[in-house]
């Protein structure tokens, strides 16, 4: 199990700070939700701890430097599902998923038989394998989010990076695939860290949760730490009631006619 640590995360993107000395602790095998308003640097922080963009401060996997690992090491250590990728619109969908196993193949090499069934299995976990040779341009939105997954999951990583991996899924692919990557990190431990805006799937999932908040980290800590009513109105700017859902996780309801 694969620990992932960052401490005084400063990020510009076109001279601007977007991030700003954020500290995050993600414990192996664990789940985090990063949570926070639009803007807030939750995609930049993924970007980020994926080693996809220039940082000041540190990112330790396991205590190690990540800024230091070669990039198929890295690679290995962690997968990184972006929110809206641009796909290469003719590349079958299990084409673009076996891409997953890039760090595994030599540089002149073919993918291998593993390779390809590991990519057929999880092609399948995701009701996908009706859909492996259709080109990427012509699936649905929420297919095309699966298929981005798909590519995660075949990389075969302990570490799990996604940024909003539910947003274009209906509710039964949506509890597929956060049931799907929780059985894994249960399974082969792996530790998920993922941006997630509906606060209330966040706090059903994962263990741990950052709020950011331009920039910053606003708070950390147990869902029902950082899931308060005073946090999220401070924040979101939204006037909400948190109360105890069915399984005990707090549950945040818009509060109608405040605004
Ligand atoms: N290439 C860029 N150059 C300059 N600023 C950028 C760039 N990309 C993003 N930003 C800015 O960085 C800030 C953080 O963006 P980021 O996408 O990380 O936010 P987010 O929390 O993921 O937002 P959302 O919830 O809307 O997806 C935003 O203010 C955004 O406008």
């Amino acid at each position: 199990m694969t620990e992932v640590r960052a401490r005084s995360l400063t990020v510009a993107l076109d001279g601007r700070e977007v991030l700003s000395g954020v500290d995050l602790d993600a414990p192996a095998g664990g789940w985090l939700a990063v949570i926070g308003p639009n803007g807030a640097g939750k995609s930049t922080l993924l970007r980020a701890l994926a080693g996809l963009l220039p940082v000041e401060g540190r990112v330790l996997i396991d205590g190690e430097d990540a800024g230091a690992l070669p990039p198929r090491r890295r690679a290995r250590l962690v997968a990184y599902a972006p929110q809206t990728p641009a796909l290469p619109p003719d590349m079958s969908v299990f084409d673009y998923a076996l891409l997953g196993r890039t760090p595994y193949i030599s540089y002149f090499g073919r993918e291998s038989r593993h390779d390809r069934e590991v990519t057929a299995g999880v092609l399948d976990r995701l009701d996908l394998t009706p859909l492996a040779a259709r080109p990427l341009a012509r699936l649905s939105g929420g297919e095309r989010q699966r298929v981005v997954l798909a590519r995660a999951l075949a990389q075969q990583a302990p570490v799990l990076l996604l940024d909003e991996p539910t947003t274009a899924l209906d509710l039964g692919h949506q509890q597929q695939v956060l049931e799907l990557v929780d059985r894994l990190r249960r399974a082969d431990g792996l530790t998920v860290i993922a941006t997630l805006h509906d606060l209330n799937l966040a706090a059903q999932y994962a263990d741990a949760m950052m709020l950011l908040s331009g920039g910053r980290a606003a708070a950390s800590g147990a869902p029902a730490e950082v899931l308060t009513e005073h946090l999220i109105s401070g924040h979101f700017g939204a006037e909400v009631k948190v109360e105890p859902g069915p399984d005990g996780s707090p549950q945040v309801h818009l509060v109608r006619g405040a605004r």
